[in-house]
């Protein structure tokens, strides 16, 4: 198998609280999101953008997350209230991707869709590429419209995801793989 095809073969997301420092460089960064940006894309409308989260940064947003859990769980422990303001910080770099996908006389809001679904891979396998270990999450704070208002979100926005991107050293254990065959129909 030549790289790219080993690469494929072999990545797997990474947990967050594993991966470490240093961050990717703002060259790095702006390599990674030129790949990531380098997908189908039907009608050219780029139905998508990013938002970087580095270094201070990250705990301004895990302020927000805070701020947001507070005000809805009024109960919050200091516990639940850390692990929220640590959110954006598990990872050395979390990289939003945006959906702006609107209604368009031509091209259908799911093809604009999966076309950001296309940009969170493709920044994913660029970041693993470039040493780096990811992860493709969403959890409460892509779905929250108080957290979404305050990350600047328009009504229509919606996170495709926070892809978490760090460092860590060895192997980690595979998790079972779909049967592909059961899957594929030859028709
Ligand atoms: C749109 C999307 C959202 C996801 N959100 C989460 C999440 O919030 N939490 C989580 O543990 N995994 C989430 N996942 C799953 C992980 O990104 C990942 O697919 C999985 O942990 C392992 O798969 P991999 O090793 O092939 O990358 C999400 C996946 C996708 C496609």
């Amino acid at each position: 198998m030549n790289d790219t095809l080993n690469l494929l073969a072999r990545r797997r997301s990474a947990p967050p609280p594993i991966m470490k420092g240093p961050a990717p460089t703002r060259d790095e960064v702006a390599q990674m999101l030129a790949i990531a940006a380098r997908v189908p894309d039907h009608g050219k409308l780029a139905p998508w953008r990013f938002i970087v989260f580095e270094g201070e940064a990250r705990a301004r947003a895990g302020a927000l997350c805070a701020e947001v859990f507070r005000a809805q769980n009024p109960q919050a422990g200091e516990e639940r209230l850390a692990a929220e303001q640590a959110r954006f910080s598990r990872a050395p770099l979390v990289v939003a991707v945006v959906s702006r996908a609107a209604p368009h006389v031509k091209i259908p809001l799911w093809e604009q869709e999966m076309s950001a679904g296309a940009v969170c891979m493709n920044l994913t396998v660029a970041a693993v590429a470039m040493g780096y270990r990811t992860a493709w999450l969403t959890e409460w704070i892509a779905y929250d419209r108080d957290m979404l208002d305050r990350l600047g979100l328009e009504a229509h926005e919606k996170i495709a995801g926070y892809i978490h991107i760090g460092r860590v050293e060895g192997e980690i254990e595979d998790r079972a793989r779909p049967d592909v065959a059961a899957l594929t129909q030859w028709f």
